[in-house]
């Protein structure tokens, strides 16, 4: 097999050396024990086939994972190459990669340290022969999923009304992660009922079209990785020999096909599977980490069973607890306790912290969404001028869709900031537009991106020329591109013909060649696909923003091949089809991050805010409807709180805008959760009438007047919808850009009224007014957006 995927130096050759233990002998250098507590150094120093650590937020679990692996490498008791450790985000590897790195040295080159997703991808990359897929698959992700269900539905027709397309979805992805295919849910489910019977039959219709395509779903990577090994137990083999150390973090959110994973990858190997063994090899040593009270993707099929079983499932396990909390402030530690303490069936654990009872918890009810996030902009300005970093706070949500008004404010503060997960850059359209170019290049059979492409930029292949040649295609049973090839056997029109052709011959000459530059193959592909002249053409203001984008897609290719020299095309989309939410999360920008609270797991910064902390939000309103669904929302918040080492803010409002309407808001009952003593409940600017700016500034950003005189305990009816001339004004189209300010300069500003300047730093579009306002105090503002006129 060639190296295509440069796999083959990543150790699989090491095993066949002699044992690692090396002159150095097998004792633990004290320097990877100093300042250990007793349990922790207890931990890092175990040895046996399975270790358990269970332990609240913030004792050092990842943090004595990250110990363990150094001593097994500083004993020589294992080759970088024979550990394998799984972490929950690509983030998260990072970062655990660094600390081996400043642990050891260079020594953790070659270690697996990933995602259950990327590992079970390489896996799969360099098994996928054995089963029958091509190396080149590409992965659905949740939006390709979803697409190529309604398609399907569409097929079908009207004997399965009632199906969604996301209903759909998760349905599948639910049963694959309990390790079901067609068949053997077919067995359990009771067929009878029609909408079962007609599930079925769209999921067998599904994988089907997968296969076809040469595609995997994010579901699949890990299943199919189990299937595998069950099917090829000398295939197992060869990874049960490899891995003698593995390690998994967050393991409270482990599904069973992740666990069906570990339970594979743990097997003892026998010579039967590997001939040329000398001798039987026991499992390899496992080591997990986990809080039942963090577990929050019971909605993915994660089980706390995983952990509260261990002892059971793994022969000889050891379990070491954790006490000592090293993040966070008494305060914080007290209010995180007291919540999770309402949460029945769960075992009482004693977390305590020696740094001191810290500042007490800031508490704000805001008018609106908008208020609250004037809050927490005014208390990120009050942070950084008292020294801290943007970079050391954080802004946490229950969903995205709450960040328009945060991001909103925290612009016209000019706060830097970036949003982690959300609309991310890999789901706008032209960025699919690019990726789908690149992935007809490395997988010719996927229809699904090659339709997305098929017709733009616009060149005269309409819906039913690309019938035609799908028809063409399912009759001869090749597939869409080879009906390209083939398409002077196809009455279609000359023009379309030629431009089909010319097509093929663009995406052929690149898919034969599997090791080009990514970034060059990309820059050729836009421009003699006519895609950049698309844009650049255009007369939409908006298409000039997509073309950078798609040039900043460019830019992110070069990058990945200066970081992997010789990375291919295969590998770049590896690693984009696997970037997790967590993964943009830059800590040298000096940016506050912006993420839900789902996506802060594991995480830590110094100032925390938790927004919205309302009924039906937080807990969200579906899980009202689950059985165990608050109680899980309520892991979610105790998540949230055991972020912050040194500050943190709760807020809510009275109203919230949601879907386009306005309605009144209910506290959380989790706040009555947190002892008052704890909490400083500050209240808004005015708590009976807000000033007639603050009003107009309500109904400028759609939400109605009204929404400022209503109390919580006596909501008034609220106007259904914003008049239509406010809806989507968020960022209303302004440049101040050649507003010329100085200090001593007055001003009058939309929401806060007249204000003198300060201070102007900064230049160009970055320019920054420092304002001091009669009412709302001082105020930074970015000039060229802010809502402010100079008064003479
Ligand atoms: N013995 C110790 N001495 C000093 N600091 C420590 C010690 N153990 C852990 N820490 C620090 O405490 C913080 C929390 O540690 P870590 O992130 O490993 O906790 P965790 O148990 O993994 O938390 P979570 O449950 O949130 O994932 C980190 O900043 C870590 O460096
Ligand atoms: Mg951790």
């Amino acid at each position: 097999m060639s190296d295509l995927w440069g796999l083959n130096d990543e150790g699989f050759g090491d095993v066949q050396r002699p044992s690692p233990i090396g002159p150095r002998g097998d004792t633990i250098p004290e320097e990877l024990l100093e300042g250990l507590n007793p349990p922790q150094r207890e931990a890092v120093v175990h040895r046996g086939p399975a270790l358990l650590i269970v332990a609240g937020a913030g004792s050092g679990k990842t943090r004595v994972l990250t110990h363990r692996i150094a001593g097994l490498l500083a004993t020589r008791e294992a080759w970088p190459s024979q550990i394998l450790a799984i972490t929950f985000t690509n983030k998260a590897a990072a970062e655990m990669r660094e600390r081996v790195d400043r642990l050891v040295g260079e020594e953790s080159r070659g270690m697996w340290i990933r995602t259950f997703h990327s590992a079970c991808v390489r896996i799969l990359r360099r098994e996928a022969e054995e089963f029958g897929f091509k190396q080149s698959f590409t992965i659905y992700d949740s939006g390709d999923v979803r697409a190529l269900i309604k398609r399907l539905i569409k097929e079908r027709g009207a004997d399965i009304q009632g199906l969604t397309p996301g209903g759909v979805s998760s349905r599948i992805s639910m049963a694959k992660n309990e390790l079901h295919d067609v068949d053997s849910w077919a067995r359990t489910a009771n067929l009878d009922n029609p909408l079962d019977a007609a599930f079925l039959e769209l999921w067998r219709d599904y994988d089907r079209e997968l296969r076809r395509a040469n595609a995997f779903d994010f579901d699949d990577l890990i299943s199919q990785t189990v299937f595998l090994f069950r099917a090829f137990p000398h295939v197992a083999a060869q990874y049960r020999k490899r891995f003698r150390h593995i390690l998994v973090d967050e393991y409270q959110d482990t599904n069973a096909a992740q666990y069906a994973l570990i339970r594979e990858l743990t097997q003892p190997v026998s010579r039967t599977d590997l001939p040329d063994l000398r001798a039987d090899l026991p499992g390899a040593s496992l080591t997990v980490v986990g809080d039942s009270d963090q577990s929050i993707y019971a909605f993915r099929g994660a089980d706390i069973r995983n952990i509260t079983d261990f002892e059971r499932d793994f022969a000889g396990a050891r379990t070491i607890l954790l006490e000592q909390n090293y993040r966070s402030t008494q305060n914080i530690l007290s209010a995180a306790n007291a919540v999770i303490g309402n949460n029945f069936d769960r075992r009482a654990k004693r977390l305590w912290t020696d740094s001191g009872d810290g500042e007490k918890i800031v508490g704000y009810t805001g008018y609106s969404g908008y208020d609250e996030a004037q809050f927490v902009a005014d208390e990120i300005v009050e942070l950084t001028s008292g020294g801290m970093s943007y970079s050391d706070i954080a802004v946490f949500y229950r969903t995205n869709a709450q960040t328009r008004a945060l991001e909103e404010v925290l612009i016209r503060t000019a706060i830097p900031y970036k949003v982690i997960g959300g609309t991310k850059f890999y789901d706008r359209a032209e960025i699919k537009d690019a990726m789908a170019y690149l992935i007809t290049v490395a997988n010719p059979a996927d229809p699904l991106s090659l339709r997305r492409i098929m017709n733009v930029p616009k060149r005269g292949i309409g819906p039913a020329t690309e019938a035609a040649l799908q028809a063409f295609a399912d009759e001869h049973e090749i597939t869409l591109r080879d009906a390209m090839r083939r398409v002077d056997e196809i009455a279609l029109g000359p023009k379309v013909a030629a431009a089909i052709k010319d097509l093929a011959a663009l995406l052929d000459h690149w898919s034969s060649q599997p090791e080009a530059d990514p970034g060059e193959l990309l820059r050729d592909l836009l421009s003699r696909s006519g895609y950049t002249d698309q844009l650049r053409r255009s007369l939409d203001p908006q298409d000039a923003a997509r073309l950078e984008n798609v040039e900043e897609l460019v830019a992110v290719t070069r990058e990945f091949r200066r970081q992997n020299p010789g990375g291919t095309l295969i590998d770049f989309l590896t690693e984009t089809a696997l970037v997790a939410a967590a993964d943009e999360l830059d800590d040298s920008g000096g940016q506050v991050s912006l993420m839900t609270l789902h996506t802060a797991k594991g995480l830590e910064f110094e100032a925390v805010f938790i927004t919205g902390v309302e009924e039906d939000l937080l807990p969200h309103r579906i899980s009202a409807q689950e059985p165990g669904g608050p109680a899980e929302e309520r892991r979610l918040f105790y998540v949230g709180i055991t972020r912050a080492r040194q500050r943190l803010h709760i807020s809510l409002a009275m109203t919230r805008a949601q879907f386009g309407e306005v309605s009144p808001a209910v506290p959380s009952r989790f706040l009555e959760e947190i002892p008052a003593e704890l909490v400083d409940w500050r209240t808004p600017p005015s708590t009976v009438r807000p000033s007639p700016q603050r009003a107009l500034a309500g109904r400028w950003r759609d939400e109605p007047r009204e929404s400022f005189v209503t109390g919580f305990r006596e909501p008034k009816a609220l106007p259904k919808a914003p008049p239509k001339q406010f809806a989507n004004t968020i960022t209303e189209v302004r440049d101040n850009s050649g507003l010329e300010l100085a200090p001593g300069d007055r001003i009058r500003h939309k929401d806060f009224g007249e204000g003198r300047v300060q201070a102007v730093t900064g230049a160009g579009a970055k320019r920054i007014a420092e304002v001091l306002f009669g009412s709302a105090g001082r105020k930074r503002l970015l000039i060229k957006i802010a809502p402010i006129e100079k008064l003479g």
